[in-house]
């Protein structure tokens, strides 16, 4: 078995337009959701390939969402329900993790980035969920770049594309509390100046609890998915430490100078990352199954 961009063509011909559907009242609903399923799909890829582990529920294991590597991760809700609309058509057909892969890259396209074409064909994990694993896999919030270079090349991506999916960060937001090393640990600092506009927004004395419910847009057009973040970052406007570092390297500099200047260029690139990403170290055949329920087993 191997992916392929017609696998349910036979079995669930309805399946795009039904997670175009959900996936579009679920953002009239409320307009972040675009910026929480692209950030889901990453976070699943990243701990044991695109396999839905994300959407498991803790049982006899802690869920994945319980590693602080997956704070602020939130519309798992919104997969299962787009799940069960689709068992009601073509039940026990279709994986939650090609779900998952669709609806991210229909969140994209209904934020006015590129239409993605996406091949098909996983299957979900069997396993119970992986905390330990979520908490070595995903990045650290202040990884430099060259582990950033080498995370996504080892997901076949060059330069040039690990440039472009993290332009993923045009869309959502960023708790304070993710910034705390960013902002408070010395020597972090790389652009003074906006280092202490984020700083007031996100103030030293901030309690435990309020830095975790305030936060700072990832760029000025946070539910529009445009190019907007390569420009803010050219600027040393990076609320990262990652996305402050790009514009810095003669590796990546170049990259966010043309996607700046080049919307299209990024569209190009960030499509063929995103296929690279989402077709990563994922389950095939009888690897795995389907769940009826994406956030269990039986
Ligand atoms: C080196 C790699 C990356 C690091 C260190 C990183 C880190 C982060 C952090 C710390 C946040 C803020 C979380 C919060 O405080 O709520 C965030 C948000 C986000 N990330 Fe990344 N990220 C990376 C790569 C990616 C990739 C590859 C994607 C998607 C393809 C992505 C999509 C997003 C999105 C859409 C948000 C906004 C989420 C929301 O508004 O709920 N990130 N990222
Ligand atoms: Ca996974
Ligand atoms: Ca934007």
């Amino acid at each position: 078995g191997r992916l392929s961009y017609d696998f349910y063509k036979g079995t669930c011909p309805q399946l795009e337009n039904i997670v175009r559907k959900g996936v579009h009242s679920a953002s009239l609903f409320d307009p972040t959701t675009p910026a929480a399923l692209l950030r889901l799909l990453f976070h699943d890829c990243q701990v044991q390939g695109c396999d839905a582990s994300i959407l498991l529920d803790a049982r006899t294991e802690p869920s994945e969402t319980a590693s602080s590597k997956n704070f602020g991760i939130r519309k798992r809700n919104i997969v299962d329900l787009i799940k069960a609309s689709l068992e009601q058509v073509c039940p026990g057909q279709v994986s939650c993790a090609d779900v998952l892969v669709l609806a991210a890259r229909d969140a994209v396209s209904l934020s006015g980035g590129p239409i993605i074409n996406v091949p098909l064909g996983r299957k979900d994990s069997r396993g119970p969920p992986n905390v330990r694993l979520a908490d070595s896999s995903l990045p650290p919030n202040d990884i430099g770049l060259e582990a950033t270079i080498k995370l996504f090349s080892k997901k076949g991506m060059t330069v040039e594309e690990t440039v472009a999916i993290l332009g993923a960060h045009t869309l959502g937001i960023t708790h304070c509390s993710s910034l705390r090393s960013r902002l408070y640990k010395p020597g972090n600092a790389i652009n003074a100046g906006f280092v202490n506009t984020l700083k007031l927004k996100c103030p030293a004395n901030q309690g435990n609890t309020t830095s975790k419910i305030k936060f700072v847009v990832n760029d000025l057009t946070p539910i529009q998915f445009d190019n907007e973040y390569f420009v803010k970052t050219l600027q040393g406007r990076g609320v990262l430490k990652i996305d402050a570092a790009l514009p810095l390297d003669s590796r990546t500099r170049p990259f966010v100078e043309k996607f700046a200047r080049d919307h299209n260029a990024f569209y190009r690139a960030f499509s063929s990352a995103f296929v690279k990403l989402s077709s990563s170290n994922v389950l095939l055949g009888n690897q795995g199954v389907i769940r009826r329920s994406c956030n269990r087993f039986d």
